[in-house]
């Protein structure tokens, strides 16, 4: 199995995210998180571009041991100096040197000739190689460039000592294909480049950052640049996670190895995104909320039955604790009742089939039905009191300038019978029109209403406490409308005072 070195630029291509800068502690830190994920290579600055950027490269250079730390800087022998002297202290230093290669990039942007760029290319590795062993040469915007006049340059830097040749795709312009076939014309003209690692760095432009580089593998490269989260210069870079992953579960086709350790690729992200502050979206591959969650019934029954059905690789390989069933309006009994289980409840069939029915209403009206949510649903069921009462409709009006009103219709005994009245706000004014139908002659001790959920569409469940000599009913009323859930726990607690006085 042949190894493919994977060299991270989080902290340089990543860093040029717009919102993604990091200061020198978050680099530090994110550093080290790299070495535990086994990244071969560390890009960590462009030690020219800053004093700050400088030190960050510096820094992690003295604080990490097993990666190679690479520092970027233009053609220039200023950005060589000052690469080298940031990365210097490092046990495995790089440098890493680029210039651009297509004809639009050295009319507009060098001003140069292909000839001079060939010179300036060769002459800067010559410079750089007096200070160390270890260059990489990128031809930047590689992809719109000759690839007869790649081969010559990169022939003839790698004879003035580089000893990574880098071939990027700056702008996110090709396509698998046809990155395979540069790369393969390419290796074609480029007799040297067969000594030295082939190097690929794939941007997003048109989304094919991760099929490229997986492209460019096939073709022979042996180094694959990549940034966590896919973050980095407009669009991103290929993502470390889905190209780690994409070989590590496509070995069938995929016969390379990668030095990352799987399980902490979890960790890495979320580091990374509670130091941005940037998010990834929730369905990313691999790092997204979403990635291992289920929603749909179908799913849910296949991974419960058998998880390979549709996960095709583990949470826990990724360092995730476990996958998630989100229960919504697309699950189905099976997810239903395993989350029973899990919750502790035993219920009979049918009251499975009345808890699902309940459930599947309240999943019409929020997002994410939650555990409080089913056990709300349930312990309601598990109490057992016959309701003589149920709400059939009611309608309040309230107002900071009109005083609360509140019209109740209860069904008892197959008929509809309503009431209305005012009172102190408009839950006060449901209570009194209940009591003015049910005419229990208790009193209300007490009434409370929190959330039981998460989110803006949680539900609410108020707790009512009526009292009649001396005894105290408590009723539970739970809506994602805190009016209604106040009138159901107020006609609860009549149920169990009626109950009780029929008993
Ligand atoms: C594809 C990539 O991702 S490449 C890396 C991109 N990253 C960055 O640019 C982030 C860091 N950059 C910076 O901080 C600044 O751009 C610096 C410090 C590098 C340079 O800043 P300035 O001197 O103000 O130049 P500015 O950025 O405006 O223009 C770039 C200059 O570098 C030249 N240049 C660009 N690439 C190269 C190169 N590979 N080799 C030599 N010169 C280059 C340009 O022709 C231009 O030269 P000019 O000033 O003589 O016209
Ligand atoms: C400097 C090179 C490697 C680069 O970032 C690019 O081409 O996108």
């Amino acid at each position: 199995m042949k190894n493919i070195k994977i060299f991270d630029t989080t902290l340089r291509d990543g860093e040029q995210s717009p919102g993604c800068s990091m200061n020198i502690y978050e680099k530090i830190e994110m550093a080290k998180q790299l070495e535990r994920l086994g990244v071969d290579i560390i890009e960590a600055g462009f030690a020219i571009a800053s004093k700050g950027d400088f030190k960050s490269v510096n820094a992690i250079a003295k604080n990490v041991s097993t990666p190679i730390v690479a520092s970027l800087a233009r053609a220039l022998p200023k950005d060589i100096d000052c690469a080298w002297e940031a990365v210097k202290d490092a046990k495995r230093p790089r440098i890493h040197t680029f210039i651009a290669t297509s004809p639009i990039h050295m009319k507009y942007k060098l001003k140069k000739t292909p000839e001079e760029v060939i010179e300036d290319a060769v002459n800067m590795v010559k410079y750089a190689k007096k200070y160390c062993e270890d260059i990489e040469f990128s031809a930047e915007d590689a992809t719109r460039s000759n690839p007869l006049f790649l081969a010559e340059i990169f022939e003839k830097v790698i004879k003035a000592g580089a000893t990574v040749i880098n071939i990027p795709d700056t702008v996110g312009y090709t396509t698998p294909d046809e990155y395979y076939n540069f790369l393969t014309r390419i290796k074609e003209n480029t007799p040297s480049i067969h000594k030295i690692d082939i190097s690929v760095h794939c941007h997003n432009d048109l989304g094919l950052a991760v099929a490229n580089s997986i492209a460019a593998m096939r073709a022979g490269a042996t180094q694959i640049e990549c940034t966590v989260n896919g973050i980095g210069e407009r669009a991103g870079n290929a993502a470390l996670e889905e190209i780690v992953m994409a070989i590590n579960t496509r070995k069938d086709i995929l016969k390379y190895g990668t030095g990352i350790n799987t399980k902490e690729i979890m960790k890495t992200s979320r580091l990374l995104t509670n130091i941005t502050g940037v998010e990834v979206q929730p369905n990313k591959a691999i790092v997204g909320e979403n990635a291992f969650a289920h929603e749909s019934g179908i799913h849910q029954h296949g991974v419960l039955e058998e998880r390979s059905t549709y996960e095709i690789m583990t949470p826990e390989s990724v360092g995730l604790n476990t996958n998630k069933m989100v229960l919504g309006k697309h699950s189905g009994r099976h997810a239903f009742i395993d989350r029973l289980k899990t919750l502790g409840y035993e219920l009979s069939d049918n009251e499975v089939k009345e808890a699902f029915e309940e459930f599947k209403k309240l999943a019409d009206k929020k997002k994410n039905v939650y555990d409080g949510d089913i056990e709300a649903i349930v312990s309601k069921r598990v109490t057992h009191i016959p309701n003589v009462y149920e709400l059939h409709k009611f309608v309040t009006n309230s107002g900071n300038t009109i005083t609360s009103t509140a019209s109740v219709t209860l069904n008892f005994e197959d008929k509809n019978i309503g009431d209305i009245s005012d009172g102190d706000g408009p839950i006060d004014a449901a209570f009194k029109a209940i009591e003015k139908i049910v005419n229990t002659k208790a009193t209300l001790e007490d009434y409370n209403l929190h959330s039981v959920t998460e989110g803006k569409d949680a539900q609410g469940e108020a707790i009512v406490k009526l009292k009649k000599n001396e005894n105290i009913f408590t009723g539970r009323g739970i809506s994602t409308d805190v009016v209604e859930a106040s009138i159901k726990a107020y006609i609860n607690a009549v149920n169990k005072l009626v109950y009780e006085e029929r008993n």
